[in-house]
């Protein structure tokens, strides 16, 4: 069905004095459509190979030990939180343990995936680079490398794995220098950081997530391609009308057909831009479209204020962050969000429609590539920050909402480029190197 008007927004206009100025030009769409259809098969990850003499299969490997290097964002903390996933279901004897940093994001999110942290001191570069804080630098990296030998000295891993944060690189050095431990690093974005630049000149393997990101790191045979481990939790089937219900549990017609759900995302910590750009538009949205409903996260920090500044409606449900995900992208029929190469992944994982609206604060501006890649194979829109007002989010919304064969179409496009047996891949792989290790290979 090809319905163009389903959802109207009155775009926000000098009279209104929550608008911003409107300016078509300002925004652009990236998508076409597809050009042939494709069998959706949505497929649990639970792939476990014994062709291939994998550990993953060999029980004598039982009662492995592992350690999970991330720290920071969601960014880092969730892959690493899928993979441990995965080690769980090939190894189920497996010992566990993730090191991060004290009142960090990973403080919450790794107790309630059922993991143990602990906890290491580390100190991030900050801009600009001549700076008191970073002369200190060096000291404090000894610091941290020193911290993070005592504790993988005492846990003996046999394998380190870092998905990134700054916590994860004195980590990954401190491996280093204990004889025998492998070392595996995860790059979640199509651009690595420095860190990880660095980092893989001592890693066994690298994993990654495009062909291209291979031409990025000086050790091509090390990088193994097998995109971003998404939480299982994120990739299982889940049924649109119970999650919805669980946003919007006194609402019956949520469940109707025509409802409509936009998820509003700023990534792990917030983004005010958009935060900003959906205070002007809402109420208007909410008011002039019954089927419309909005689960909006505004990161932790602004909560507050947001809260304060938001009227309510049954139709809107806000929060700060969100431990079941899972369930708004499964409620979801479009997300709006930033581009963090994770949120990327699950928007293809679960099939999602999307507006990206990449964050410019990134150093290495990798979130632009992460959104242009969205754009070119999944058929995201996306909107620069310096463009976005609530006119050019009312009119990208309203494209897509608007249209149910586009719907349609994107979800199907996103689902075919996902790569939903990443992590059970990168613990194969991991399998692999630890048969290595245990046969002196
Ligand atoms: C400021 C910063 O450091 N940004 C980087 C960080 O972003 P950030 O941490 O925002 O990264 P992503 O968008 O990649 O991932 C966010 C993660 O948090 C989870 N989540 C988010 C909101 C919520 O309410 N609940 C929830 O569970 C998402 O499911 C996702 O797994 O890591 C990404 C992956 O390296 C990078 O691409 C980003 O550029």
């Amino acid at each position: 069905m090809a319905a163009t008007n389903i959802f109207h927004f009155s775009l926000p206009t000098k009279s209104n004095p929550s608008a911003l100025p409107f300016n078509t030009s300002s925004y652009f769409l990236l998508s076409s459509p597809l050009s042939r259809s494709v069998k959706i098969i949505r497929c649990l990850s639970v792939h476990r190979s014994n062709d291939e003499g994998t550990s993953a299969s060999n029980s004598t490997n039982d009662g492995l030990r592992v350690v999970l290097a991330a720290g920071g964002t969601g960014g880092h903390i969730y892959p690493a939180i899928a993979i441990a996933d995965e080690l769980k279901l090939a190894f189920p004897t497996s010992q566990i343990l993730f090191l991060g940093t004290p009142n960090s994001t990973e403080s919450a999110a790794v107790p309630s995936a059922g993991y143990e942290l602990e906890t290491v001191p580390a100190t991030k570069l900050t801009r600009p680079l001549i700076s008191p804080q970073n002369l200190l630098l060096p000291l404090h990296l000894i610091k941290s490398v020193v911290a993070s030998y005592k504790k993988l000295h005492d846990f003996k891993p046999h394998v380190v794995i870092g998905t990134g944060g700054y916590v994860s690189f004195p980590i990954c050095l401190a491996a280093r220098l204990i004889h025998g431990v492998k070392l595996a690093i995860q790059e979640q974005n199509s651009v690595p950081g420095f860190a990880n630049w660095v980092l893989s000149h001592l890693a066994d393997v690298v994993f990654v997530v495009l062909n291209s990101t291979v031409e990025c790191f000086p050790r091509k045979k090390k990088c193994l391609v097998c995109g971003n481990p998404v939480r299982l939790a994120v990739r299982q089937y889940i049924s649109k009308a119970v999650a919805r219900l669980h946003f919007f549990p006194r609402s019956g017609k949520v469940e109707d057909l025509e409802a409509k759900v936009v998820v509003v995302l700023g990534g792990s910590l917030g983004a005010n831009a958009i935060n900003i750009a959906m205070l002007n538009l809402y109420y208007q949205m909410l008011l002039e479209n019954k089927n419309l409903y909005i689960i909006w996260q505004t990161g932790v920090e602004t909560f507050d204020e947001m809260d304060s500044l938001v009227k309510n409606h049954s139709h809107l449900h806000l929060t700060p962050f969100m431990h079941s995900l899972h369930l708004a992208y499964a409620a979801a029929d479009l997300v709006v969000s930033r581009a963090g190469a994770m949120t990327c992944s699950e928007i293809l994982a679960t099939g999602k429609p999307s507006i990206l609206i990449p964050s410019p604060y990134e150093d290495e501006g990798h979130q632009f590539r992460n959104a242009s890649i969205m754009a070119d194979m999944a058929g995201s829109t996306v909107i620069n920050e310096d463009e976005l007002d609530s006119t050019t989010l009312a009119i990208a919304i309203q494209e897509i909402l608007g249209d149910e064969s586009k719907m349609e179409a994107l979800s199907e496009r996103a689902l075919r480029v996902s790569k939903p047996n990443a992590a059970a891949e990168i613990v194969h792989h991991i399998g692999n190197l630890i048969n290595f290790s245990t046969n002196g290979g």
